[in-house]
């Protein structure tokens, strides 16, 4: 079981290395030719503005050699001036465009692949982890990449360009001394500006640990505000929230001593490499006697590479700020997807015949937890299995195991005489429909809710399907019929209306296995029937699995298997285990039946009504 992201130590090179595939993957499709572009003229800038004050040099020679000023002899010198200074205007401007337009196009695509890598994480990922804190990584992640490149194509690559064409002028005007000084205070200037990065890379990585909780709990907050009023729990929450708040301002406290102590032991680094290259070059000058082009050339860089440096300060800082957002994301993308082991998919198109499930001494655990222990049994084709049993008995953690959400620890589980792995999760779950207790929509219209198994679902299937899951008086009565849009998850449907969109969601599937997890036991009797006749609807032509706590509404099931701590202990027809009057027996007497709800098996009947 992977641990929480946000408190995991990933693996440092295993975290970088999946980082860098995936923007290996992002920079395909366009990115990477618009970001080179951006690159050739950033280049170009760099050359032009580097070579500027060695145009004014010359053109300030000719002026103080004493020869009579004439249109002649300055045009060439302030063309060569004005012309490379127009370039790299220029270039400045066509730059950003390109950068802009690959970066538009690469953070798309990182976005994009690193959602769909959460989204084909497995189910007890999603359990651990908090998904406000996923959605605040995924953001941070994006933002962190944009920081990083942006930084280095914009900030450093023309700083680095305009030092190395400086130290090359510099070095063949006045001799490698005055290069080397030049060197030697950018080398000191880098190194505590990467100290100064290292401390704000810890700090920031603390802030961005601490957003995450804050984004978690406002998610978590908001997701529950029914469960918070009804409990006036409103006050408690906005003070836990509070807390949180208040650690991350802690956070932010210290992130901003660590970059102001970073920010002053940059500018005292600064004035010693700016005292030491004045000095040298004023020697020089004095003791060589150097032209007045010559002076003109050593303060026009100084001047010129003030400004470039400060950026390359701040990019540096910022770019360990980047590597911390990218952490996060670095670590949630270590996390291996769903197994997509098979190959059978393109080989065997599936039947549209009801499918066979077979449990073969299957064993699961979940962390320090045995859950189910060598379940076995055989659901034929077109047979309703019950599974019952009391709470916590393993009953759930059985359907995920059908729907490869967990692994078994031991035992083999097949559908038409395969091992679930040897299919691919798409052919598998493409084959199943799942009602479950907990019906949660998307915020969108009814259609788009029932047509979730199927982008280019046809209206008129979808309309077929809600009529199969009993849906058209709910339709008849609203304006807006199917383009009805249904709210934050789904509220503003009753419980009823949404466990039959959900139904009608796995109607146009037209699935080859059924399974119904409690699918009814939040609902009132009257509405637990109506839902029950759509089920009943569903599961003609298909394999079903039911889990329920009523025991009435598999009596009619082909076998039921009572679960009890993870073990199979009874299992047979409904008569068969009255008889035996063990576990099932005694469930059975201990619930009051209120109404009796339509057995799935009861098809015959229900046929007609369909
Ligand atoms: N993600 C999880 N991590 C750890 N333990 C879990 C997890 N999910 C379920 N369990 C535990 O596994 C056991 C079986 O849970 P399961 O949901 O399968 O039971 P159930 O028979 O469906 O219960 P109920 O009838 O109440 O829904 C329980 O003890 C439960 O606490």
């Amino acid at each position: 079981m992977p641990e929480d992201v946000r408190h995991r130590r990933s693996p440092r090179p295993a975290a970088a290395r999946a980082i860098g595939v995936q923007i290996a993957r992002a920079l395909r499709g366009g990115a990477r030719a618009w970001l080179v572009l951006a690159l050739v003229i950033v280049s170009l800038g760099g050359l032009a503005a580097g070579l500027a004050p060695l145009t004014l040099k010359i053109l300030v020679d000719r002026l103080s050699a004493g020869a009579t000023p004439s249109l002649a002899l300055l045009a060439p010198g302030v063309g060569a001036y004005v012309g490379a200074l127009l370039v790299q205007r220029l270039c400045e401007q066509i730059q950003s465009y390109a950068y802009f337009r690959g970066e538009q196009r690469l953070v798309r695509r990182f976005g994009a692949q690193t959602y769909a890598h959460i989204l084909a994480l497995p189910l007890p990922f999603h359990l651990d982890n908090k998904s406000g804190a996923l959605a605040q990584a995924l953001a941070d992640g994006v933002l962190g990449l944009r920081l990083l490149l942006t930084h280095a194509i914009l900030s450093i690559a023309p700083v680095l360009i305009q030092v190395v064409v400086a130290c090359v002028v510099l070095g063949a005007v006045l001799g490698p001394g005055m290069a080397l000084v030049l060197l030697v205070s950018l080398a000191s200037y880098a190194a505590v500006f990467a100290w100064s990065a290292f401390g704000v890379h810890g700090a920031v990585k603390g802030i961005s640990a601490a957003q995450g909780d804050v984004g978690g709990a406002t998610a978590d907050g908001l997701l529950n505000i029914e469960a918070i009023k009804a409990f006036t729990a409103e006050q408690r929450y906005a003070r836990r929230y509070d807390a949180l708040l208040e650690k991350t301002e802690a956070h932010w406290r210290r992130y901003l001593a660590r970059r102001l102590a970073g920010g002053l032991a940059v500018a005292g680094v600064f004035a010693l490499a700016m005292t030491a290259t004045h000095l040298l070059a004023s020697l020089q000058v004095l003791r060589a006697g150097l032209t007045l082009g010559a002076f003109v050339l050593i303060n026009t860089y100084l001047l010129q590479l003030i400004r470039p440096l400060e950026m390359l300060g701040f990019a540096v800082r910022d770019i360990g700020q980047a590597l911390a957002y990218l952490d996060r994301i670095g670590a949630i993308l270590t996390e291996p997807a769903e197994g997509e082991t098979g190959a059978r998919e393109s080989a065997l198109p599936a039947p549209s015949t009801p499918a066979e499930l077979v449990f073969d001494e299957v064993s699961f655990a979940y962390p320090g937890r045995q859950t189910l222990d060598a379940v076995s049994f055989r659901a034929a084709p077109g047979q309703t299995i019950g599974i019952v049993g009391p709470s916590g008995a393993g009953k759930s953690t059985l359907l995920r195991l059908a729907l490869r959400f967990l692994e078994p620890s031991a035992g083999q589980i097949r559908l038409d005489g395969a091992p679930l792995d040897d299919l691919s999760l798409a052919a598998l779950r493409r084959q199943i429909a799942l009602v479950s207790q907990d019906t949660i929509l998307f915020n969108d219209t009814i259609a788009a809710n029932i047509a979730l198994a199927a982008d280019d679902a046809d209206p008129k299937a979808i309309a077929e399907a809600a009529e199969a899951a009993r849906l058209a008086p709910l339709l008849a009565i609203l304006p807006d019929g199917l383009q009805t849009r249904v709210g934050e998850r789904g509220l503003k449907l009753s419980g009823g209306e949404k466990q039959r969109v959900s139904i009608a969601r796995a109607a146009l599937k037209k699935a080859r296995l059924v399974i119904f997890d409690e699918a009814t036991a939040a609902l009132d009797p009257g509405t637990e029937r109506a839902v029950w006749e759509a089920m009943a609807g569903l599961s003609q032509g298909a394999t079903t699995l039911v889990v329920t706590h009523r025991l009435a509404t598999v009596a009619g099931a082909d076998e039921i298997l009572v679960l009890e701590a993870g073990r199979v202990v009874e299992r047979g027809r409904h008569g068969a285990l009255l008889a035996m009057g063990g576990v099932y027996a005694r469930l059975w007497r201990a619930q009051a039946f209120s109404v009796a709800p339509v057995a799935l098996d009861d098809r015959a009947s229900l046929a007609s009504s369909l």
